[in-house]
C-alpha cells in the first residue's frame, strides 16, 4: 500500500517588520471592500506575501510588502507577475480609499529592476484623475532610490454597485 504523507507547510521565514515611515496611519483594508482580497494579503505569516497597507499625510494608500520565497520567477527574484498582481491590488485599492468603487479595467506595467526576495519594498500610489467612471492611479514598486516596477491604472467605477 502507498502512504501518501501530508505536506506540512512550515513558516520557514521568520518574522518581518512591515512598520511605516513617520506619518503614515495604519489603513484597514478588509474594513473597506471585505475579506475577498486574499491572493496578495490573505496570509500575514505566509512564504508568499506580507504586507500592510498606510496612508500617508497626504492620504495617499501605501504599502509595505515582502515579496516571499513562494512569489519566485528569476532564481532569487519576484516574478512579474507576483509583481502585476501586486499593483493590481494597491492601485485597485487605492481607487477605494478615495472613495470610488472599481474594478481594474486596464493595468500597464514598466519592470525596471530584478527585485530581490524576502526584501521589504514599499508600494506607492497617486490617484491621478476621476473623470466619469474613469479613475487613472499611478504606483510603483520601490525601495529608496530604486525602481522595481512601475505601473499606470485604469480603474472603471461599477454602476449601482
Ligand atoms: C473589491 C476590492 C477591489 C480592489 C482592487 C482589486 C483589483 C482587481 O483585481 S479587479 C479584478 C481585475 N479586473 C477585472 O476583472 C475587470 C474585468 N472587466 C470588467 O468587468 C469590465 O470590462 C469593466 C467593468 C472594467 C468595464 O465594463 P463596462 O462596465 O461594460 O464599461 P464599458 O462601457 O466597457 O467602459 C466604460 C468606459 O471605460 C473604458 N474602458 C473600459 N475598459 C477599458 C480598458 N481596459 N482600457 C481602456 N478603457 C477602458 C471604456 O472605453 C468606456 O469609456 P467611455 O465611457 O469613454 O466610452
Amino acid at each position: 500500500m502507498r502512504v501518501v504523507k501530508k505536506k506540512v507547510l512550515v513558516d520557514v521565514c521568520g518574522p518581518v517588520d512591515l512598520s511605516g515611515d513617520e506619518g503614515w496611519v495604519a489603513f484597514d483594508a478588509p474594513a473597506l471592500v471585505g475579506a475577498s482580497l486574499r491572493f496578495v494579503s490573505g496570509e500575514p505569516d505566509g512564504n508568499r506575501y506580507r504586507v500592510r497597507y498606510y496612508r500617508d499625510a497626504e492620504q495617499q494608500l501605501r504599502a509595505r510588502i515582502w515579496f516571499g520565497p513562494e512569489t519566485e520567477g528569476p532564481p532569487g527574484h519576484s516574478h512579474g507577475g507576483a509583481m502585476a498582481a501586486v499593483l493590481d491590488e494597491v492601485l485597485g485599492l487605492a481607487a477605494w480609499a478615495a472613495g470610488h468603487r472599481v474594478v481594474v479595467g486596464n493595468l500597464n506595467i514598466s519592470f525596471r529592476n530584478l527585485l530581490p526576495l524576502e526584501e521589504v519594498v514599499t508600494v506607492e500610489s497617486t490617484v491621478i484623475s476621476a473623470a466619469g467612471r474613469k479613475v487613472m492611479v499611478h504606483g510603483r514598486i520601490c525601495l529608496g532610490e530604486t525602481v522595481f516596477a512601475e505601473a499606470e491604472c485604469l480603474c472603471i467605477t461599477l454602476p449601482g454597485k
